[in-house]
């Protein structure tokens, strides 16, 4: 499928730009004031600190660990996961596939350059005020089947695209699980989620964030929520730079060793009508390390309509936001600017448009 643009993309490698030392980062990236990452919490030697949630899978039978998960993702839309049961012989694996990948030659990289009019593939698309984020991705849908490019998954070299698929694989299992435990907690069928997301849209990005000379002064990723189900974000080498916004505040997400970040998309804040929230994040860079990450969207089918679960709406909890087809509502976030978390409030129901109760009702 072809998505419209909203015109210039910048085929700019960060990677590149850093061969030659650097003292200065040119304009093109720089952000000033509110735009730039100085607003961040730090962590203190008191860890007064807020930290994120830390959930284990393996625990998410109990009742009291699934109440834990209900609220986090209430009050957070953000956590980590632990005994997610993927192996850490194939994490190393793909941290090893990924970094050889973007050790290659620009050349080689640039065959999976991102083709005008569309965003997926290898590159950056200026997709904010015009200002460059400081980082090179590569964006790919990757289920089902036949939405995979044919010059993208199936060209890339033969060792990353055999781990790549295992763990793929895995993460589909995983985050199925995931969907299942959330829709539990809703009291949301089963059968309905299965519905929506069994062999649903998936995709994923690679991004490598290099090191910078001037890091207080650029953005590796524009504040955005993702326009998903559910974001599984593997911080391959360790290294920090995620930031979440909570109650107004960047609050930085602290690497933790063998866990996964996940986070709850603007379509589970739609389907959960607004009972759950997709949280606005950024990541910031550093002078003095490279950061790499790939992150595994989970979504309904193209087929399916995005829309509040029916069994969640009532007198008392009215819908709030609109239905759209999925196929449709990926070509509108793909053609909008990425800022914030614009996307969603599009959907929206207009509150003088709800004719019953009133709608702080359904967040419970
Ligand atoms: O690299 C990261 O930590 C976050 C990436 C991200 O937010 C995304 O891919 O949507
Ligand atoms: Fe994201």
């Amino acid at each position: 499928m072809a998505f419209p643009t909203n015109g210039d993309s910048a085929m700019i490698s960060v990677q590149e730009l850093i061969k030659e030392p650097l003292m200065l980062v040119p304009q093109q990236y720089i952000r000033l004031g509110d735009q730039g990452p100085s607003t961040t919490v730090l962590f203190d030697d008191s860890n007064l600190s807020p930290t994120l949630p830390i959930l284990d899978m393996k625990l998410l039978e109990s009742d009291h660990e699934l109440h834990k998960l209900h609220s986090t993702c209430k009050d957070w839309g953000f956590f980590q996961v632990v005994n997610h049961g993927v192996s850490c012989s194939l994490m190393e694996k793909l941290r090893y596939e990924i970094e050889e990948f973007y050790k290659l030659p620009v050349e080689e990289k640039m065959k999976y350059k991102i083709r005008p009019g569309d965003v997926e593939g290898y590159g950056t698309i200026a997709r904010g005020e015009g200002t460059l984020d400081w980082g090179d991705r590569f964006y790919m849908i990757i289920n089902p089947l036949t939405r995979r490019k044919p010059y993208l998954f199936p060209e890339l070299p033969s060792s990353l695209r055999n781990t790549l698929e295992r763990y793929i694989t895995e993460l589909q299992e995983l985050g199925m699980k995931l969907l299942m435990v959330m829709a539990r907690a809703l009291k949301i069928e089963r059968e309905e989620v299965m519905e929506l997301f069994d062999d649903g849209m998936q995709s994923m990005r690679m991004t490598y964030y290099p090191q910078c000379p001037q890091p207080e002064l650029v953005m590796g990723i524009t504040p955005h929520s993702d326009a998903t189900g559910i974001t599984i974000l593997n911080q391959l080498n360790g290294v920090d730079g995620l930031e979440i916004k909570k109650d107004g505040v960047w609050i930085p997400v602290k690497f933790l060793p063998d866990a996964f970040v996940v986070n709850v998309g603007d379509i589970l804040e739609i389907l959960s009508n607004g009972v759950y929230s997709s949280i606005e994040h950024r990541v910031t860079v550093n002078s003095k390390k490279e950061r790499i990450s790939i992150s595994f969207f989970m979504n309904p089918k193209f087929e399916a309509d995005i829309g509040p679960i029916s069994s969640l709406i009532n007198l008392q909890n009215p819908p709030l936001f609109k239905k759209l087809g999925m196929e449709q509502y990926v070509k509108d976030f793909f053609s909008r600017k990425l800022n914030g978390k614009s996307h969603l409030e599009r959907m929206k129901i207009e509150t003088d448009q709800v004719s019953w109760g009133t709608p702080g009702d359904a967040k419970n």
